[in-house]
């Protein structure tokens, strides 16, 4: 076994950031190896900074998938945009991901804008080249590096996995000597309790198909470990409106069900122990504009910009 010496390590921190549905979550699992950070084909599931942790020999790095960066309307999405920012700025290395199939939209334009801004060495990540023509990759490349400084551009498929490695290995030989944040085996700085509200998140954005899950927001309530190593988590789920409970809940609690078992079967795998998972519909009309509820998911209140 090789021993590594403190003195000799590397560590750093590395901001995902870019539109929402760029896929920087999709990046993160596949940085890390396992999922981290739920995904799914809606715009906006990232809510606060989830770290993935990934060591490679001397090296550790910390990936911080960020909420995606929109022009904000509730106190919750200016919570989420400042959290991408902060986590942006606070980063040793900041990868910028830019969806290819999408191109040059404006989002891409005013991210650019504000990551002008920022002191850090940038990375530029054309993501989804499995769904874009190579002359148009490079097109975009082009474009992109003209407007901003990069220290180095990579095309990827986080889907497939294509060029993920050597972002990664790049990224690991680009940050900073220092200790370790983490141990070695250490994927995730999430907390179970917080694990088990993102899954549920997930499985309620898949089942239901309008405007919904951009108002409902999960919280584990009662995290227990039983005698006997299974987890007994209570969850409710908040919504909006009556008329969004019912559509939660489904004919006869169908949805709920559903939603439930799929998270259940999911919590079981990641935990690899029995999960007796229960969840509540509750109706809160504001809770975006409430910080209670989304201090829960690690965001700030956001000070002063009420
Ligand atoms: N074709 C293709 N689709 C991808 C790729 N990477 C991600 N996607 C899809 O893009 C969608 C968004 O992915 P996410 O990883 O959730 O994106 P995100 O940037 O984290 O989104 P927010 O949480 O909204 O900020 C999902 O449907 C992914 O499956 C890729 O390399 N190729």
């Amino acid at each position: 076994m090789v021993t590594i010496e403190p003195e000799n390590t590397r560590c750093g921190f590395v901001a995902l950031v870019g539109a929402p549905n760029a896929g920087k979550s999709t990046l993160l699992n596949a940085l890390v190896g396992t999922k981290v950070s739920i995904v799914t084909h809606k715009a906006q599931t990232t809510r606060a900074q989830i770290r993935g942790v990934v060591t490679l020999e001397d090296t550790q790095i910390v990936f911080i998938d960020t909420p995606g960066i929109f022009a904000p309307k509730r106190r919750l999405d200016r919570a989420m945009v400042d959290a991408a920012w902060t986590g942006a700025g606070d980063a040793d290395l900041v990868a910028f991901i830019v969806d290819a199939e999408r191109g040059l939209t404006e989002e891409v334009e005013s991210l650019c804008e504000g990551l002008a801004n920022i002191r850090h060495p940038r990375l530029l990540i054309l993501n989804k080249i499995d769904a874009v023509r190579r002359e148009t990759l490079l097109a975009l490349a082009q474009t992109l590096n003209e407007r901003l400084r990069f220290e180095q551009t990579f095309m990827i498929s986080a889907l497939k996995g294509d060029g993920v490695q050597d972002m990664m290995d790049w990224c690991a030989r680009h940050v900073p000597p220092g200790p370790w944040h983490f141990p070695e085996d250490q994927l995730t700085d999430l907390s179970l309790a917080i694990t088990a509200a993102e899954v549920t998140r997930e499985k309620l954005f898949l089942r239901i198909h309008d405007e919904i899950p951009y108002n409902v927001t999960v919280e584990t309530e009662r995290f227990q470990i039983q005698k006997d190593g299974s987890y007994k988590i209570d969850q409710v789920v908040y919504v909006t409106r009556d008329t969004h409970k019912k559509i939660v809940l489904g004919a006869g609690g169908q949805t709920i069900k559903a939603i439930g078992a799929d998270a259940r079967r999911e919590l079981i795998e990641i935990f690899e122990t029995p999960v007796h998972l229960f969840l509540f519909v509750k109706v809160r009309e504001k809770w975006g504009d409430d910080p209670e509820r989304y201090r829960e998911m690690g965001l700030d209140y956001p000070s002063g910009k009420a």
